[in-house]
């Protein structure tokens, strides 16, 4: 008998098909609330793969026979995993295929926050171009030469910075728990202090995940020692920042601007004034979002998935450590 997965976001047909021919697929996309019928296949499921869905010690009551979670992102601050090693589920996720993605994404937001492309765009259609030239208070701010902050120098925070050495010449700074070797002897980047960072910087991006040291690692004080000039860009999670201190900040003109890809409620509340701000780049986290990447994503999930069903161990395994539980 095969055994049974769920499913629960939509991936391409061929890759819907692979998992098909080695599991009873049970197709589960919700919007927002979980149902009667994915409760009814969650008991007997033995993998479950998709995306933002909370995993936790209420959901794996449900789940008796789930040996893998496989998330289709790199994040994985929605899973809870003190609870799956207690029960010796794997996790696995994607990073890899998407850092270069994400860091064009990141480099985007540098850019249109910037030289205020969104904002020139919408000036230009809504026919108020009526000068030859325009004025000085639409002018944007360089970025090439400037300094780059990066907090969280990992896969992407090193994609991002390797963009901003080579493309634009800019300074690097980051702050991590460990040094990165390659930034630092390639890019000439340096590991300073969180204070130091936000002090220096003309751009500040933050790139670490979600984690309980890194729940609004940003707030009213980090805004406070930013340059009036800073701009701000966050590509991890919202939870990470203090949003309320953020709008504060962009209101009272304490830093320069925002581009967000990420917010504390997704999709974002369309009341929010970071939606009516004209110093704020929005994106509806989109960081990863082409066909390709989104493609080649899915793709290693489906293998994390057939690997950890099949005794194998996945190539994005998380918690190593499950494996010993496992006997492996
Ligand atoms: N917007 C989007 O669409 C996307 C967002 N993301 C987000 O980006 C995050 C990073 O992804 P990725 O680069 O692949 O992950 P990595 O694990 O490669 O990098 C994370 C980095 O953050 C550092 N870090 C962790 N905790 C802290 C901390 N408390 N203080 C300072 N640095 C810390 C880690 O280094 P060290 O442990 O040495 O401190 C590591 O270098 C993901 O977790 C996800 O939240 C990812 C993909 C798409
Ligand atoms: O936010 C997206 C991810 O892959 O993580």
């Amino acid at each position: 008998m095969k055994k049974k997965v769920i499913l629960y976001r939509a991936i391409a047909d061929d890759l819907l098909q692979i998992l098909k021919e080695q599991f009873e697929v049970k197709y589960h996309l919700f919007a927002s609330e979980m149902t009667p019928e994915f409760y009814k296949d969650l008991e007997s499921a033995e993998g479950l793969i998709g995306n933002k869905l909370s995993i936790d010690r209420t959901l794996l009551k449900k789940a008796p026979n789930l040996k893998i979670v496989t998330n289709i992102s790199a994040g994985y601050d929605n899973l809870d995993l003190n609870a799956l090693a207690e029960r010796g589920i794997m996790a696995t996720n994607t990073p890899d295929v998407l850092t270069d993605t994400v860091a064009d994404t990141m480099f985007g937001l540098i850019l249109s926050t910037a030289r205020r492309i969104p904002e020139l765009h919408n000036y230009v259609r809504s026919g108020q171009w009526n000068e030859k030239n325009i004025g000085e208070e639409l002018f944007g701010v360089d970025v090439h030469h400037k300094t780059l902050g990066i907090i969280g120098m990992g896969r992407i925070g090193t994609a991002v910075a390797e963009i901003a050495h080579y493309g634009f010449k800019m300074d690097i700074l980051y702050n991590n728990r460990s040094n990165n070797a390659f930034a630092d002897e390639k890019l000439h980047a340096k590991n300073v202090s969180l204070n130091h960072l936000l002090g220096e910087s003309d751009f500040v991006l933050v790139l670490v995940p979600l984690s309980d040291s890194t729940y609004k690692l940003i707030g009213e004080s980090e805004f406070n020692l930013m340059k009036k000039s800073a701009i701000f860009i966050n590509g991890s999670r919202g939870e990470v920042v203090d949003e309320q201190a953020l709008i504060s900040s962009l209101k009272n003109k304490e830093i320069l601007a925002a581009g967000l890809d990420v917010y504390e409620k997704e999709p974002i509340s369309k009341d929010s004034p970071l939606l009516s701000l004209d110093n704020v780049v929005t994106l509806p986290h989109v960081g990863s979002a082409t066909r390709d990447t989104r493609y080649q994503m899915a793709k290693l999930a489906v293998k994390n998935l057939i690997m950890g069903l099949n005794g194998e161990v996945p190539p994005s395994l998380i918690n190593r450590e499950v494996l010993t539980h496992q006997g492996k």
